[in-house]
This record gives structure tokens, sequence and C-alpha cells, in this order.
């Protein structure tokens, strides 16, 4: 356990100094190779373009997989999210890259953002086309907008939406294992989808081994940091619904649950406070759907963790819809 935990924090740490790293020129981070148009948005005779075709607007920002920026298509002004990693970029990277170019690849559901080409240069670079979602993430939203800007009603359609996409991953065996405000990205339309394939996995069978140290540490269940509390029917899919519950209280409180508003967090504490503390829980005055939404949640023993489809299926969930 001491073990894990350890190589846990070393792993956050590394993570966090990479975050740290300078954010490159636009002009260093172009990819300069012919893009495929999407034929959803483009014209039926257009099926190649070059990159001199579309106008990079801005870096929408830069994660341990690569750096997005937001495009335009100058002739139709269609506006996309362009995810580039180069060839040179760090292994890890360019692992998370693949990962997510796999799993994009194979999903298509209204709740994950949508892929719409992928492009590989002989020389490795690699840039991924997106819808863009132009109302950024959750976690943006979150701190644009204040403590406590998400009411149940707005989250009851939230976490609907969510678990729509959490659905649609468990039943093609991927596991997202990275749900955080951060990786749910929303448009002006209200639509909500799930983003951020790198470090998900697609599982081959149904006991296959499930990396615990991988994804933002805040958001993951005890079982993924303490390996000895699984038994043989354990259900890998079950920590998305932990960092889901986690996800929820957040936007309800304003602040990461197991932290008071504004401390920042002690890697070590905050890994005693998931594997050996209570579940964070709603403050008072919230509804009794709420509260229990969040404690199928939130239960440490992953067993007794409720699914997406039966989460779907809760009274929060069903109440009627804005
Ligand atoms: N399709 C998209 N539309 C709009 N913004 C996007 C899109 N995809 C990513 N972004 C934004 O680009 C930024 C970088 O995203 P990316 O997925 O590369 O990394 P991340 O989630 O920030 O970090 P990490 O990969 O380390 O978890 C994020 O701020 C994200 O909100």
């Amino acid at each position: 356990m001491i073990y894990h935990m350890h190589m846990a924090l070393v792993r956050e740490r590394r993570r966090q100094s990479k975050l740290r790293l300078r954010l490159p020129e636009i002009s260093e981070r172009l990819p300069g190779f012919p893009l495929h148009l999407p034929p959803t948005t483009m014209s039926q005779q257009s099926t190649t373009t070059t990159v001199a075709e579309f106008e990079t607007v801005q870096v929408l920002g830069q994660g341990n997989g690569g750096t997005v920026y937001k495009v335009v298509h100058k002739r139709t002004c269609n506006v996309f999210a362009l995810k580039v990693v180069h060839a040179d970029s760090d292994p890890m990277m360019r692992r998370q890259i693949f990962r997510e170019m796999e799993i994009l690849r194979r999903t298509d559901s209204p709740f994950v953002v949508h892929c719409h080409e992928i492009f590989e240069k002989p020389n490795g670079d690699i840039a991924i086309l997106m819808e863009y979602m132009d109302a950024g993430s959750l976690d943006s939203l979150l701190k644009n907008g204040g403590s406590g800007t998400f009411t149940e009603k707005s989250l009851a359609d939230i976490a609907r939406k969510i678990l729509n996409g959490l659905n649609y991953l468990h039943a093609h065996k991927i596991i997202h294992r990275d749900i955080k405000p951060a990786n749910i990205l929303v448009n002006k339309n209200m639509e909500v989808k799930i983003a951020d394939f790198g470090v998900s996995k697609i599982m081959c069978r149904t006991l296959d081994s499930c990396n615990s140290f991988v994804g933002t540490y805040a958001y993951m269940s005890p079982e993924r940091f303490d390996l000895d509390t699984r038994d043989a029917n354990y259900n890998a899919y079950s920590g998305d619904i932990w960092s889901l519950g986690l996800t929820m209280l957040e936007l309800y409180m304003g602040h990461f649950p197991f932290l008071p508003a504004g401390q920042k967090p002690n890697w070590v504490t905050l890994m005693c406070a998931i594997c050996f503390g209570e579940p964070p829980s709603l403050p008072e005055g919230v509804s009794d759907e709420f509260r229990s939404f969040i404690e199928c949640c939130l239960q440490k023993d992953s067993s007794k963790r409720w699914t997406a489809s039966q989460l779907l299926l809760h009274p929060f969930c069903r109440q009627p819809e804005n």
C-alpha cells in the first residue's frame, strides 16, 4: 500500500512539473501537413486540404497529451479544435495520443466529443481534428462563475448527459479513468460531452487488470490506490462512477470536496482521506434525491457503487428536464 502511494506521489509530481512547462508559440506548433476534412461539415467534393486553409484562432490549452488549438476553416468558416502532438514529444505523450486515437476511432456518441479526422504524417506528427466545444470545460465554467454556480436542477441535467456518455463507453468496454470537471466539455447548445481519452483503457476481458496510477489522482477511487481491496469480482468501470460523484459534488460546492475552499492539496493527506476517511457528502439543505445519488456514486466498496445504467434510472436523474 505504502509503495503504491509512493508511486502515485512520484507520478503526480512528474505530472505537475510537466504542466509548468512554457506553452510553445503557436508558430512553433502548427502542423504542416495535409488535413483530410470531415465530410459532415465540408462539401462532398472537397476531401483534402492543407493546414494553410485553417486559421489558428487561439491556443485552447496544453495537457499531457499535446496542445489544443481553436482553428477555423477559412473557406467554410467552420470552427474545430485541433490537438497536435509532435514526433519529438515525450514518449509518454505519444503513448497517450495513440491511446486517445484508438478510442476516438471507436466512439460515436452525442455524449462523447466527436473526432472528425486523425492525421499522421510520415515524420510522426499527429493531429486530431475534433468538434469545438465553445463553452469550455465544466472546470472553467466553475472557476469563471464562482462558487455554487451549478444548481441541483442543472446538475441533474449534466449528470444525465455524463452518465449517458459513461454508459456508452462502458458498454463498449472503455474505461475513461480521468473523469473530472476539466475533462467534461460543454457547448452553447447545452450539450455536455466527455473528452480527453489520453489515459483511458479498452478492456479486452472482464477481469483485465486496470493500471491504477493513471488519471488525476484527486479523483481516483479508493481501490485504485489500494489494490488489496479488490476482489475477484472487481468491476473496473466503477472507478469512473466514483470520479463522477466527486465531480458532481465539486460542481455543487464550488471546490474540491475533500478540501476546504482555497486549500492547496497535500497529496499524502489527500490519499489518506480517500483511502481511510469517510466519503465526502453534500451539505445540509439539498434534496434527498441528490444526496442519495451522491451516496450511490461515492461508495468506498466498489461493488456497492451503482453502474452508469442504474444511475440513469435514479430519481435524481429522472426528474423533468429544463
Ligand atoms: N474539443 C475541444 N473543444 C474545446 N476545447 C477543447 C477541446 N479539447 C480540448 N479542449 C481544451 O484544450 C485544453 C487541453 O486539453 P487536453 O485534452 O489536451 O488536456 P487537459 O485535459 O487539459 O490535460 P491532460 O491531458 O493532462 O489531462 C483543455 O483546456 C480543454 O478544455
